[in-house]
């Protein structure tokens, strides 16, 4: 599958890649052929060792109106099935994720923020989840995130009635991990991303793929453990020590 001028657009500048989703007529809308693309992306940063964040954008005034409708109801395309194991890429992948929701964000595409580590919003974010209305049941992982980063009355709430909600509720149920000025997304943007890429990656990334698992109810207790070992015998650690030592900002390789 190759992308068009439509499909979403992978940059990766040192440590930080940015997807962007660049179809703002159809309101970001993702059809088979951009979950094919967003696939093919994902194993490109996840191959790429020197990527830590991985920031998820959008043109125009929608965030993602999710699947494409006209998918849903075509017997040839992919089943929503397929949308949803996108998603579940999403979570898994190897960086730090922040979706950027500068508008509205509704069905899979509130997925997609919810896939992401972080999601920060703006106060033109609005969601709701139309999938019961629209008369779609929801896949596993989808409906396994919103129980475990919303809670299981707020994931009722929402897939029960498809009610709509602004920035500042969705800040509160944490939908939104935070709220910001339009004017000073940028700012915070690059300021996190810096927060992050300051963190030493093989504990990064370690403890990112852990806390997703154990929020799906899977303690890996072992595999925890043997990473503990191996960050305490890292080059990284014994530089974060000297660094905290002398006072000064550690300089992490990844080994
Ligand atoms: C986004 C929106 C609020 C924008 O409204 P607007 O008034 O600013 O613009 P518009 O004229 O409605 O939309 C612009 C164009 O964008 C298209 N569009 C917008 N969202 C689309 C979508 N999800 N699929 C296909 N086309 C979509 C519209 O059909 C239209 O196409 P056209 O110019 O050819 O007429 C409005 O289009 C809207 O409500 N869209 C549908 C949102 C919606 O219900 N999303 C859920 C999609 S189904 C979904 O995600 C399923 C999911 O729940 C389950 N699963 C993840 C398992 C697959």
């Amino acid at each position: 599958m190759t992308a068009d001028s439509d499909t979403p657009s992978l940059s990766v500048d040192g440590h930080v890649a940015t997807l962007r989703l660049r179809r703002p007529g159809q309101a970001n809308r993702l059809g088979p052929q951009d979950l094919d693309v967003l696939r093919e992306h994902l194993d490109a940063v996840n191959a790429n060792d020197a990527v830590r964040v991985l920031r998820i954008l959008s043109e125009g005034k929608y965030f993602c109106s999710g699947y494409d409708i006209s998918s849903l109801a075509s017997e040839t395309a992919p089943s929503s099935l397929y949308f949803g194991q996108t998603m579940d890429l999403i979570e898994a992948a190897r960086p730090v994720t922040i979706a950027v929701v500068q508008g509205g964000a509704y069905g899979g595409g509130t997925d997609l923020c919810l896939a992401c580590d972080f999601r920060i919003g703006t106060p033109q974010a609005d969601m709701f989840m139309p999938a019961t209305r629209l008369g779609l049941h929801f896949y596993p992982g989808g409906m396994s995130r919103y129980v475990t980063r919303l809670g299981l009355a707020q994931a009722k709430r929402l897939f029960l009635t498809a009610e709509r909600i602004q920035a500042d509720e969705m800040l509160r149920i944490g939908f939104l991990t935070e709220l910001v000025p339009a004017d000073r997304l940028q700012d915070r943007l690059d300021a996190l991303s810096a927060q992050i890429v300051a963190m030493a990656p093989i504990p990064l990334f370690g403890v990112k793929a852990q806390l997703n698992r154990i929020a799906r109810g899977e303690i890996d207790h072992a595999g925890i453990e043997q990473a503990v070992l191996r960050s305490e015998q890292s080059e990284d650690l014994a530089e974060g020590a000297r660094a905290w030592k002398e006072k000064r900002a550690p300089n992490f390789t990844g080994r």
